[in-house]
């Protein structure tokens, strides 16, 4: 049985282990892909779900228009398991604490996992009420390259070292209540949106 909402239009089994990858996409790229990948495996997940931001926050530049990024998205992950969503433009949320509380609300049987890459996990704490996401749901980590030290030393991850799990229990994540993180020393690869655009090889925005 699915557990759908009206608002967001997602659709996720009952009872679902679904991580939550926010990002900029601007633009998606194979590092985005690999990722989900990883964390659909290693994090024992059933779906993962992209959520395409209205835009980051912390970023002065915006960033190209929502539906290029969520075509582009869209054309780099093809993956029977993985949702590409605007989930944030329709909840009208832009701040991660925010759209954890709606998303929950909206699914209350699913078990929700936010996932960042390393470099994420830096500045968490710079982030608007970040301790509300590290109670509200476990978080997955995935290394990042130049940001392997993150997990040692990042404010998040000292604030919270009590609550790290091992990554040889990776898969329970899904299952532990919050706070949880773990940390996941996934094979790398350097690419980023930004190097993309810095080539030329994303015209939008
Ligand atoms: N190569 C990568 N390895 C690990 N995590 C990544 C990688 N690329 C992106 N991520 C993670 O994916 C999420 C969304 O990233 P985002 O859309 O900002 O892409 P980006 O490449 O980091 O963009 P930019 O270079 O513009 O900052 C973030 O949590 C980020 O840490
Ligand atoms: O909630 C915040 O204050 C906040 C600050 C910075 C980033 N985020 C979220 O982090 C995710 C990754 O952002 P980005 O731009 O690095 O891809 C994306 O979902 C953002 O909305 C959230």
């Amino acid at each position: 049985m699915a557990d759908s909402d009206p608002i967001t239009g997602l659709s996720l089994p009952r009872g679902a282990r679904v991580g939550l990858l926010g990002g900029s996409f601007n633009p998606a790229h194979e590092g985005h892909a690999h990722i989900t990948r990883e964390a659909l495996k290693r994090f024992g997940l059933d779906r993962v779900v992209w959520l395409v931001s209205p835009g980051n926050p912390l970023k002065a530049r915006g960033p190209a228009p929502l539906e290029e990024r969520m075509a582009a998205a869209r054309r780099v992950m093809r993956h029977p398991r993985v949702i590409v969503s605007d989930a944030e433009t329709r909840l009208g949320t832009r701040h991660t604490a925010q759209t954890l509380e709606r998303l929950r609300g909206l699914h209350p049987s699913v078990r929700f996992v936010w996932l960042m890459g390393a470099d994420n996990l830096r500045q968490l704490h710079r982030w608007e009420n970040w301790r509300s996401i590290m109670d509200q749901v476990p978080v997955g980590v995935l290394a990042r390259p130049g940001d392997r030290m993150s997990a040692q030393t990042s404010v998040a991850s000292r604030v919270y070292t009590s609550a790290r799990i091992g990554q040889a229990a990776s898969h329970l994540l899904p299952l532990i209540a919050s706070p949880a993180w773990c940390f996941l020393n996934v094979p790398m690869m350097d690419v980023s949106s930004s190097a993309i655009r810095a080539t030329g090889g994303w015209t939008a925005g």
